[in-house]
């Protein structure tokens, strides 16, 4: 069996008349960790969106789990969780959750394990819209969480949480993956990128390096990953 979840071809992008994704390539190797790295604007979200199959694309292949992006098969295959939580402030955390499952058809019984999944569970019946930022981001990721998709891709989850939180999310990720479960995971803190077992390093729509962070150091010559990060571009800027 083919062993990608992803393999994107030649990408390109537009968004505002401007070239947002410049002929990317890459694959990502299933029952992985993927970190998407790069400056705020440098295309993450995006490449993302290409991937679910929600973004217009100019030109390229994007091939997700051995079908086009958007093909309807992959609706129950792939979760994925947008920077900016949509879930409905109104409502308790096991309600909303709820909720999706049912739009998704994912098991009554996931709701509770979701919740677990994310640390929520002393907030079950909190309302949404009085979480705090960081239980929001993880009610958030527990949506993406619903029906045990096959690919996560999970636009900075980690984003407002605290360092321990930060370290249990890497720590779920990792078993995830460990399941079988392919991650994609962008941030733009480089520290989390010695979490990923690949690296995608974008900056301004260009695929900088698809590398391990150890062929990264390995490559750059330097083992601090932010400094190697910057030796790319100073590589490919000179
Ligand atoms: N709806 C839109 N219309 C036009 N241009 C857009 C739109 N959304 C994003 N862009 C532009 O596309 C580029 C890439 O944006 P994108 O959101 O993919 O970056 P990002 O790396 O995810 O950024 P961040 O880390 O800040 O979320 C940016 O220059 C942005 O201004």
């Amino acid at each position: 069996m083919d062993n990608s979840a992803v393999v994107v071809n030649d990408l390109r992008v537009q968004r505002g008349g401007r070239d947002v994704l410049k002929d990317i390539s890459f694959e990502i190797e299933r029952g992985t960790v993927t970190g998407l790295l790069g400056p705020s604007g440098c295309g993450k979200t995006t490449l993302m969106r290409s991937l679910v199959g929600v973004q217009i694309v100019e030109s390229g292949d994007v091939t997700v789990l051995g079908r086009p992006a958007g093909h309807k098969d992959l609706r129950s295959r792939i979760g994925y969780s947008t920077q900016n939580p949509a879930i409905y402030p109104d409502i308790t955390v096991t309600e909303a959750l709820t909720y999706f499952a049912s739009v998704l058809r994912a098991p009554a019984d996931d709701v509770a394990r979701v919740i677990n999944e994310v640390d929520l569970t002393s907030h079950a019946d909190a309302i949404i819209g009085q979480l705090s930022g960081g239980q929001l981001s993880r009610a958030n990721l527990a949506v993406a969480l619903l029906g045990n998709p096959e690919l996560l891709i999970l636009d900075e989850p980690t984003v407002g949480l605290d360092p321990v939180l930060r370290d249990e999310l890497w720590e779920l990720f990792a078993g995830l993956a460990a399941r079988g479960v392919t991650l994609l995971v962008s941030s733009h803190v480089m520290d989390e990128a010695t979490r990923c077992e690949h690296l995608l390093l974008l900056r301004e729509g260009e695929l900088l390096a698809a590398n391990s962070p150890a062929e990264l150091r390995a490559h750059t010559g330097e083992a601090d990953l932010e400094r190697a990060f910057l030796r790319l571009i100073k590589d490919t800027v000179s």
